[in-house]
């Protein structure tokens, strides 16, 4: 069967204005990640990202060769959009910036999203459930055997959730366990995909690494 590896961008910008950049350290994952995967023997011969600049910028460090192809279905959810919707544009500083109270929040305005019961958001659960979708058929609707995606990390619960038909609220909480730069597997044959590994940081597993696992 033919295989798509899908890694979550390296560590972003959290708490800053511009969250779509990737940190020293987030460089430093995807050049890790790519060579895991090297050394693995693990090269693809496809490549494909969003098109927000964390994931390309991931792609390019990961340093295979190919003209990377790319499907903004692999987008992240826009979660700014999603909590000034919750809050009617002000959003509680603590909320931006301390790391537990805003993921704390997220998780539970992602499930406000999937419920339908936020006010006017600029994506619907519904579209973004589509688009994911319609992102997994581009990169797997395929002669490539082995695909390499690069996207993020509610995308990559979402796509862990709909393969394994998991009730939607698994996608949120998939999204909250995958690390920056890790390696979530699948097979793929004839319209059928199934996940074979989530969020491997085989990279990132070492004593002389470990300090560089993070969630966000
Ligand atoms: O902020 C994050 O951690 C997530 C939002 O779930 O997005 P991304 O994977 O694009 O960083």
């Amino acid at each position: 069967m033919a295989e798509l590896v899908v890694v979550r961008h390296g560590q972003a910008a959290f708490g800053q204005e511009n969250y779509d950049q990737l940190s020293d350290v987030g460089f430093e994952q995807a050049r890790l990640a790519g060579d895991a995967l090297r050394a693995m023997g693990w090269v693809p011969d496809r490549l494909v990202s969003g098109t927000l600049e964390r994931q390309r910028d991931t792609l390019s460090a990961m340093k295979f060769d190919g003209s990377p192809e790319e499907h903004a279905g692999f987008n992240e959810y826009d979660f700014g959009d999603l909590l000034r919707a919750k809050y009617h544009g002000n959003v509680p500083e603590l909320v931006k910036g301390d790391r537990k109270v805003h993921f704390r929040t997220l998780r539970e305005t992602v499930f406000e999203w999937q419920d339908d019961q936020l006010n006017d958001p600029y994506e619907t659960w519904g579209q973004f459930e589509t688009r994911v979708a319609e992102a997994l058929k581009f990169a797997t609707d395929t002669d490539a055997r082995r695909v390499l995606v690069v996207s993020s990390g509610g995308v990559i619960g979402q796509l862990v959730a709909s393969t394994m038909q998991a009730p939607k609220r698994m996608m949120m909480e998939v999204n909250l366990q995958i690390k920056n730069a890790s390696i979530t597997r699948f097979v793929f044959s004839k319209g059928r995909v199934f996940m074979t590994g989530m969020n491997a940081t085989p990279h990132l597993d070492h004593t002389d690494t470990q300090h560089l696992m993070t969630y966000s």
